[in-house]
């Protein structure tokens, strides 16, 4: 059912009856003579005398506003008729001679009565012109305002530790990132009829055979047409493994345009992220009430259109999203004041029947890639983190004091793996906090592993609750009863929202599953709690974790706790109550087969950690916080067959990768022949793997323990394209072949 609402004049009544107080035309001696007659008007019952006044009053009245209604319809036709730049601009030229108070209050009346003519000329049933009378008068002020909320919004990154009082700022943290264009939306895609069809799409689109390595985006020209070609680009889709920068480079994209620093031909632009238009999941809206809701500065300004200005939309984290993006069923939609679901208003927006002038840009984890049709994008670009000098320029960045920087980045060249660890922006951010709080930098091996590394990121923020808030010193052993009590209940917390698919948890969620509300905000640095009640947006306060890859880290380690502690598998118990046959798999097995179900591999993170868990020499460095150390029957031998079996069952590129990774985690050493292998016999071959997959592999490569002194490209592939894709690894060996 649509709705179709109705237009609103907003704060109409309001802005009349404060702006036709004014009198134009104060000088005349009628106008003078009323003024001094109104000082003897008494305060008590009117009196015929009081009657006249009035009388006289309204007549003069009336002339000041048929004088002052013509001559606004003169301008507004003359705005509506040229090719004016902006109507209440050129008024500013019959405003010389009133002081600032007379033009704040001219200016209002003016606009007030523009939006009587709105709705006027909505009443006629001449809703185009109302549209462009609109869009070319508010447009300039509103524009203005939003700019400015969105600098307030994105101005500091969101990185939990705002609470400390010293949040960071965006301009002065942000680094660069490496961008390339390329990453075929549809290698996920094993569907024969879609390779067909991509197939030929290909011959129709030459270009996309042009190396992505060749051309490198910068983020402001995310929407520019490359190099040799015309077609402008409407849709853009940015895809990147967890924690690379996506939403970081939205917000800066964001904010150069707010700080008039970059792509000012865009008049507005729309930041959603999917985690946010989850929670209205149900509700029922127009494209113009959803930008109302989020944007409450165009509802005021009452812009209702958005169809004659250049506006981008950006949607953040789709592997997030819950809304069922059914693309072959929706029905279709052009009109941006009907209301429908979010799904479908989303699946319109992204196939053009909505506003097909608006540009849209969508970001993704790569694996949830899939959700939307690969012909729904004009471009698809790839984030693929830090190159080396862009990594030693965040550490820079990050510690100001320049000693300290180039202490802590040589100490990360120390580890092969931790160095390459950190294109990943999000990784050079754990490592700085954990190598900024460990002051002196203890001896001993640096993290090499992804789970490794979230261990002692959560035992850094173990170490500064315990010095910050319960008084105690560095040297006291960072683990109580209750500091283990709480990630236990912030683990349980992680686990059940994950498998939910909830990033945003409410106070409700938090009590039930054992955490006090107080308690939370002190493990800032783990959990934040985000307040958006000022935007409108949640009734109650809410909660998520300071990243998804956190709560994928504390999900697993609750999985690994609950098994080693009762024996209870908690994604078995899963699998039992969706009416499956029973199963006596091994634990590691069924989280395996879990993570594989997953179509758009909201798991995937959660395994690796899982898997890095059951290694004993990271239980060590979790000593007190799990009181007993154990491993299932299966032993991690057992663990890396079946995945190696699994590997060669001819799963997609994604799943694959995947694998590779946790292999990788449970540093199995057979890893790289195993990455030869599939190679070899086809099961990865160079057509299936995107760039990423090829920048996975490379770090796989160069991360995994094996000494890559010589280099034997044969053993991988004979193909060029092989040879390309592998160049960074054949760089860091000492001999190629
Ligand atoms: N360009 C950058 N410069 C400096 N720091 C960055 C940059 N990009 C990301 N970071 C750091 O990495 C963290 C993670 O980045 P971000 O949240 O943008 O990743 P993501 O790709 O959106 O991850 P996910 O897919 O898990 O949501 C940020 O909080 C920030 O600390």
């Amino acid at each position: 059912m649509h709705q179709k609402p109705e237009h609103s004049c907003v704060s109409l009544k309001s802005s009349m009856s404060k702006d036709f107080n004014l009198g134009f035309k104060e000088s005349t001696p009628a106008a003078e003579r009323v003024d001094q007659e109104s000082s003897k008007v008494p305060s008590g019952q009117p009196t015929k005398h009081h009657q006249a006044h009035l009388d006289s009053v309204f007549m003069l009245l009336e002339d000041n506003i048929m004088n002052f209604v013509k001559n606004e319809l003169k301008k507004i036709q003359k705005t509506l008729r040229s090719d004016y730049p902006e109507c209440l601009g050129s008024q500013k030229e019959d405003e010389g001679v009133l002081d600032d108070e007379d033009k704040e209050e001219t200016r209002n009346s003016r606009q007030a009565f523009v939006k009587i003519t709105l709705h006027f000329l909505r009443k006629l049933k001449q809703k185009e012109l109302a549209d462009f009378l609109q869009s070319r008068i508010f447009a300039p002020d509103f524009q203005h305002e939003l700019k400015s909320s969105l600098k307030e919004k994105f101005q500091c990154v969101f990185e939990g530790i705002a609470k400390a009082g010293n949040p960071a700022k965006l301009n002065q943290i942000f680094t660069e990132l490496y961008i390339t264009e390329g990453g075929t939306a549809e290698v996920n895609d094993e569907h024969e009829i879609r390779q067909i069809e991509t197939a030929s799409r290909k011959q129709y689109r030459p270009e996309t055979r042009i190396r992505p390595e060749e051309l490198t985006i910068r983020q402001e020209d995310i929407f520019k047409a490359l190099p040799g070609r015309d077609k402008p680009i409407r849709t853009v889709l940015t895809k990147g493994v967890a924690g690379i920068g996506k939403t970081v480079l939205t917000q800066k994209f964001t904010l150069d345009w707010a700080e008039g620093k970059a792509n000012q031909d865009i008049q507005f632009i729309f930041p959603f992220t999917f985690r946010e238009l989850n929670v209205l999941k149900e509700k029922k809206f127009s494209l113009v009430e959803l930008v109302h809701h989020f944007f409450t500065e165009t509802k005021q300004a009452g812009i209702c259109s958005f169809e004659d200005v250049q506006v981008v939309f950006i949607f953040d984290g789709l592997d997030e999203c819950r809304l069922p993006l059914d693309f072959h069923k929706a029905e279709i939609l052009t009109d941006p004041t009907l209301s429908n679901s979010l799904d479908v208003l989303l699946i319109n927006l992204i196939k053009g029947n909505l506003l097909p002038s608006a540009r849209l840009w969508i970001t993704t984890r790569p694996a949830a890639a899939n959700q939307i049709p690969p012909c729904c994008f004009d471009m698809v670009t790839e984030i693929r983190g830090f190159n080396d000098p862009q990594k030693e320029e965040y550490f820079r960045k990050r510690f100001r004091n320049e000693q300290q920087a180039c202490r802590i980045f040589s100490h990360i060249k120390t580890s092969r793996s931790l160095h390459i660890m950190c294109h990943i922006p999000v990784f050079c951010w754990i490592t700085a906090t954990v190598l900024d709080v460990l002051k002196t930098i203890e001896k001993g091996p640096l993290p090499k592993t992804l789970t490794e590394m979230y261990i002692h990121f959560l035992v850094v923020q173990a170490k500064v609750k315990k010095v910050k808030y319960d008084g105690g010193s560095e040297t006291d052993p960072h683990w109580s009863p209750e500091s283990r009590k709480m990630i236990e209940s912030l683990g349980k917390l992680a686990f059940e929202q994950l498998q939910k698919g909830n990033l945003i948890f409410y106070e409700s969620d938090l009590t039930e599953c054992g955490i006090d509300i107080t308690a939370a905000s002190v493990y800032s640095g783990v959990f934040t709690q985000i307040f958006r009640e000022e935007r409108g947006l949640y009734q109650d306060k809410v909660f998520c974790f300071i990243h998804l890859s956190v709560q994928e880290f504390l999900a697993a380690l609750h999985v690994h706790l609950t098994f080693i502690n009762s024996g209870v598998n908690l994604l078995e118990e899963q699998q039992k109550t969706s009416h499956q046959s029973e199963t006596d798999k091994p634990f590691y097995e069924t989280a395996v087969e879990k993570a594989l179900q997953s179509p758009n591999g909201h798991l995937d993170l959660f395994l690796r950690f899982l898997l890095g868990l059951s290694l004993e020499t990271n239980q060590t460095l979790l000593q007190g916080l799990l009181t007993q150390t154990g491993r299932s029957s299966q032993t991690n031998k057992e663990t890396v067959q079946y995945i190696k079996k699994m590997i060669s069952e001819n799963l997609s590129a994604e799943n694959n990768v995947n694998l590779f990774h946790c292999l990788n985690e449970l540093n199995d050493h057979s890893l790289v022949e195993e990455i030869q292998k599939s190679l070899r016999s086809g099961y990865l071959s160079a057509e299936k793997l995107s760039p990423a997959h090829w920048s996975a592999l490379v770090f796989i490569l160069l991360s995994s323990e094996k000494d890559l002194d010589v280099f034997d490209l044969k053993k991988y592939s004979a193909s060029e394209e092989a040879l390309l894709r592998l160049l960074p690894v054949v760089k860091a060996s000492s001999k190629a072949l």
